[in-house]
């Protein structure tokens, strides 16, 4: 029996995934095989001695100590594009939120007093000048970060006639595909920002993009300029934002992470953290993550991993070695020196890296015995070793 141990709300369609009479799923277990989360916070003393891989039932990852899953040979997965429809719809929410004074139109109707149908007809038609908006027709959306999300923003956007360009420097070749053809590749940030009219964030948060958006960022854009997070809490600095906004230098921030620097700031839109909150998106989300750690548990094979190489050995005859070593040479040599002293023939085999980490899967005709395990996991570089279907 593979136990998984669950953290947050994950939807019952992807808990049912795993095989019932294999896996025992629950968020209070010990000894836990793998892990199974969504925004949890996971740092590496949370992780017991048991666990084999760790899963994350959405994109970002940045609430794991990936660092140190790599550094003990545990895989992260994650689940690439599962919940990318549903925050492009709030995003889209958000570009009409920032530009119609929705909520301000709607707590105005919801405070009124009215004697008759012809009372509030009238203080309808009285009061609405105050909110009048603008529309995204031929305005300009700057979408910083072009993968998932912000390929399906900027589908979205020229659908709504808006102009869009982008910026992504790490931009994946199978990005580059899904992304229109109209959509204006800016050189740089700064290029994009300052000719925006409204900017959307679409990008992890990682050292490199932390307060990507701060004073200096902001300086540069239209005074009357909109900015979108949906993104990480981090990768703005919320008291800049709060400054612009006091000054009239920034129209308005809509953000699914509130902060104190924010609260109460006017022109601020917080949500949340409602990106990924409908129910086709957490169900996608758990079918996706449940079917990696299955596979990864009961065939050792990886997909959507953040660290480590995608492997995929189809299930053949005889027993499954997983071996995870660092990235150095001779390593597979030795394993397969081990395997020869123990007269173990290997029927198939596939090896692949990834920055600093090695992995291999190894389908042997026979189960290595206890002490040639031993040999294994006792060579320098092996990161970890097990027998996947002895
Ligand atoms: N609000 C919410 O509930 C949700 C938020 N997210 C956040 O959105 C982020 C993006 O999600 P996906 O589009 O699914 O990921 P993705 O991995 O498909 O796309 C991220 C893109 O950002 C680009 N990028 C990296 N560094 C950059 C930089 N410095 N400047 C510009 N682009 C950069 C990458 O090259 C990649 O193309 C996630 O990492 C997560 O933090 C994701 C889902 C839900
Ligand atoms: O699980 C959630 O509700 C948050 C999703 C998210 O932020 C992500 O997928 O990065």
């Amino acid at each position: 029996m593979f136990r998984i141990r669950t953290y947050n709300q994950i939807a019952l369609r992807g808990l049912e995934r795993f095989p019932r009479d294999r896996f025992e799923v629950a968020s209070e277990l010990s000894e836990p095989d793998a892990l199974l989360l969504r925004s949890h916070p996971l740092g590496g003393a949370d992780i017991p001695p048991t666990v084999k891989a760790v899963a994350r039932a959405g994109a970002g990852v940045n609430n794991i100590d990936v660092a140190h899953c790599s550094a003990r040979g545990i895989p992260v997965f994650n689940t690439p594009g599962a919940n990318a429809n549903a925050v492009k719809e709030l995003v889209v929410a958000g570009l009409l939120l920032a530009s119609r004074h929705l909520r301000e139109g709607l707590d105005w109707v919801a405070g009124l007093r009215a004697d008759s149908e012809a009372d509030l007809h009238r203080q309808v038609e009285e009061g609405k000048k105050h909110f009048q908006g603008r529309e995204l027709r031929g305005r300009t959306l700057g979408v910083v970060g072009l993968g998932a999300i912000g390929s399906r923003v900027a589908h979205t956007a020229l659908s709504l006639d808006m102009n869009v360009i982008g910026y992504d420097p790490a931009l994946s070749v199978d990005a580059a595909w899904r992304l229109p053809s109209q959509v204006a590749p800016m050189a740089s940030l700064e290029a994009l920002l300052a000719r925006a009219d409204y900017v959307t964030l679409h990008l992890p948060l990682l050292d490199a993009t932390r307060n990507l958006i701060g004073a200096a960022q902001l300086a540069p854009m239209k005074e009357d300029a909109v900015l979108l997070n949906f993104a990480r809490q981090g990768i703005v600095d919320d008291a800049a934002v709060a400054e612009a906004l006091r000054a009239g230098k920034l129209r308005g921030f809509v953000t699914d992470f509130p902060s104190l620097a924010l609260t109460g700031v006017p022109g601020v839109l917080a949500l949340p953290h409602l990106g990924a909150s409908t129910g086709e998106s957490e169900e996608n989300c758990a079918v996706m993550a449940a079917e990696a750690l299955t596979d990864f548990l009961e065939n050792g094979n990886i997909r959507h991993s953040v660290n480590f190489p995608d492997l995929i050995l189809e299930p053949g005859p005889g027993v499954r070695l997983a071996v995870t070593n660092r990235n150095i040479p001779k390593m597979l040599g030795q394993v397969l020196s081990v395997l020869a002293d123990a007269d173990i023939n290997v029927i198939d085999m596939l090896n692949k890296s990834r920055d600093e980490l090695a992995y291999n899967l190894l389908d042997l005709e026979e189960e290595p015995t206890e002490a040639a395990m031993a040999r294994i996991r006792a060579l320098e570089g092996v990161v970890n070793a097990r027998l996947v279907r002895p």
